[in-house]
Order: structure tokens, then C-alpha cells, then sequence
């Protein structure tokens, strides 16, 4: 056994974050050689995991759920921290980097309601739970007849709270049923047309330290580098839109090939506008398309949209 320390693994302790962390465990112990026991993975409750009674935009947006695992990383207290890319604010703290990315799940958002087999046969004046801004305004443009309500909690809870009736249908990402086992909970998948997903979606991210070279080599062996080409352009996207984090902002690159496409959204929490873009390029230029596709999007937004 060579001398090497252990490498402690810092996640949040929900159900669908520790299955996330025991992914990235065990690919990092099997592209090591490592016996898995020498990665530790410890859990943390993050502000986001506190905070349940209001939507995380309003409790300040963006890092809700990484300080805490941001603040172990830079004092030492862990190795590297493991989390959906989709929770991971647009600029990361000085001092950190994403070191690379888990093959990506499935993207999409499923509907799910005890009443209706899909969002367009929901009855009119249904209540959707849920607490996302993105899925808010893409529901609320398809369905202006229905209301939105805000439903937090882990994947189970709010599971638990449309059995109890607290909302009529609610949506979740695909990607976090499945790795919870739970996808037959879903009513219905929405096509990524219907229903863009977020930036990052079904994504896992590990971060580290900048100055570790060591780890960053570790985890550069298991990325993978289509994820790791979507992400840069979807990221890249978001970097030049994020003015307020209550803006709803969607956006999926796909890549096949040496081709990346790519769909961005950016709407009114209302869901009374929208625009959209659409690129396409060559995914090595992922950094550059995603970044273009912001700023020709940002330019034609109405007035007042990214504050919204
Ligand atoms: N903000 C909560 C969150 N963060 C990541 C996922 C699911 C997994 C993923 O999108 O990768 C979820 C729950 C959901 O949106 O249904």
C-alpha cells in the first residue's frame, strides 16, 4: 500500500446526494486501484437543505448548497465535494474548480400527478408544486390556466406532499429518480422541446481545490468528456446571463459526434415571454458557442427580463 492519504469526499446527506457521492466513490476507487474504503465520503447539511418555507431565490440565490462544502474544501476539512451540476452556482469561490464530471443521466423533467396523465390534461385551475423558477414559467407558458405553488424538499418529500394533496402535479428531473430507484413515480417524461431542462441537469460535478494537482489529475480520469463538453457550453451560457438568480433559464447542449447542439431559454416567471436560441458547432468551440449563444440571446431580450 503506498503511503497516500485518504481522500475525503464531501457531499450533502440526502438520499439522492449520497447515491450521487457513492457514484463518484466508486469510479474514483476503481480508475485508482484504490480499495474503496480509503475514500471516505462525508456528509454535510448545506443552507439549501435548511431552508425549506420559501424558494431558494429569494433566500439569496445562487450556493445554497455548496458553502458549507465550498468553505471544508478550502479549509482542508475535505478532499473533494460531489454535486449536481445543476446546484452549482454559475462562479465557483477563488480557489476552487470543477475537476471533472460523471457520465451524465438522463436530462429530462417528468410530470407527475395522481389527476392527469400529462401537464395539457391537467384541469384548469390545478395547483403544480414546485420551486423552480425554470419549471414555473415553462409550465405557466403552456398552461396559463393553471397555478403554481411552491413545493420544496428532497425528491421524497416532495413526493410525500403531492400524496397529501399539498399540490395537484408536480415536476422533477428524471435523472434523480432514477438514481434513487424511484422513476415509477413518473406520470409522464417531457420531450426536452416541451420542457427544457436547466443548465446542467442530470450532471454530476466534483470539485476540488485548484492548487491539488494531484486530485484534479485523480478525477480528470474518470470525467467524462462529452458531459464534460456539454457542461463547458451550458455553463458558459449561463456566465453571461446570470444577472439575478430569479430569472427562470433554461438550456441543453447535446453533443453527437464531434457536433454539439444546442438550445437556450430564458423566460418571464410568469411565463408570458420567452426567447429562445438555438447554435450548433463543433463541440471543442463548447466554450465559445455557449458563450455566443448568451450574449445573442441577452440581446434580445425585452427590457427588464434578466431582472425580473
Ligand atoms: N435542486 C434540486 C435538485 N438538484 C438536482 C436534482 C436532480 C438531479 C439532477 O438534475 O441532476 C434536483 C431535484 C430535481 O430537480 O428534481
Amino acid at each position: 500500500m503506498p503511503a497516500t492519504p485518504p481522500i475525503v469526499i464531501g457531499t450533502r446527506g440526502s438520499p439522492l446526494a449520497m447515491a450521487q457521492a457513492k457514484e463518484a466513490q466508486a469510479r474514483l476507487a476503481a480508475a485508482l486501484g484504490w480499495d474503496i474504503a480509503r475514500l471516505t465520503l462525508r456528509p454535510f447539511t448545506t443552507t439549501g437543505d435548511v431552508i425549506q418555507d420559501r424558494a431558494l431565490a429569494e433566500a439569496g440565490g445562487k450556493g445554497l448548497f455548496t458553502k458549507e462544502l465550498d468553505a471544508a474544501l478550502l479549509d482542508g476539512r475535505i478532499d473533494l465535494a460531489v454535486h449536481s451540476a445543476k446546484d452549482l452556482p454559475t462562479f465557483l469561490p477563488e480557489g476552487l474548480v470543477i475537476a471533472g464530471y460523471l457520465p451524465r443521466e438522463d436530462v429530462r423533467d417528468v410530470f407527475i400527478s395522481p389527476l392527469a396523465g400529462s401537464l395539457a390534461t391537467l384541469p384548469a385551475g390545478t395547483v403544480v408544486g414546485t420551486a423552480s423558477p425554470r419549471r414555473q414559467a415553462q409550465v405557466l407558458r403552456a398552461r396559463p390556466d393553471l397555478k403554481v405553488a411552491l413545493l420544496r424538499g428532497n425528491v421524497g418529500t416532495r413526493l410525500q406532499k403531492l400524496e397529501r394533496g399539498e399540490a395537484g402535479a408536480t415536476l422533477l428531473a428524471l435523472a434523480g429518480l432514477k438514481r434513487l430507484g424511484m422513476e415509477s413515480h413518473a406520470t409522464r417524461i417531457f420531450s426536452t422541446d416541451e420542457m427544457l431542462p436547466a443548465v446542467g441537469q442530470g450532471a454530476i460535478a466534483v470539485t476540488t481545490r485548484a492548487e491539488d494537482a494531484r486530485l484534479r489529475e485523480a478525477v480528470g480520469r474518470i470525467s467524462h468528456a462529452e458531459t464534460e463538453a456539454s457542461l463547458t457550453l451550458e455553463r458558459a451560457f449561463l456566465a453571461v446571463l446570470d444577472g439575478s438568480c430569479r430569472t427562470p433559464i433554461a438550456g441543453h447542449a447535446r453533443i453527437s459526434g464531434e457536433t454539439v447542439r444546442f438550445r437556450g431559454l430564458v423566460l418571464r416567471p410568469d411565463g408570458t415571454d420567452a426567447v429562445e436560441i438555438a447554435s450548433e458547432g463543433q463541440a471543442r468551440d463548447a466554450a465559445e458557442i455557449g458563450m455566443r449563444a448568451g450574449h445573442d440571446i441577452k440581446a434580445r431580450l425585452p427590457g427588464g427580463m434578466l431582472q425580473a
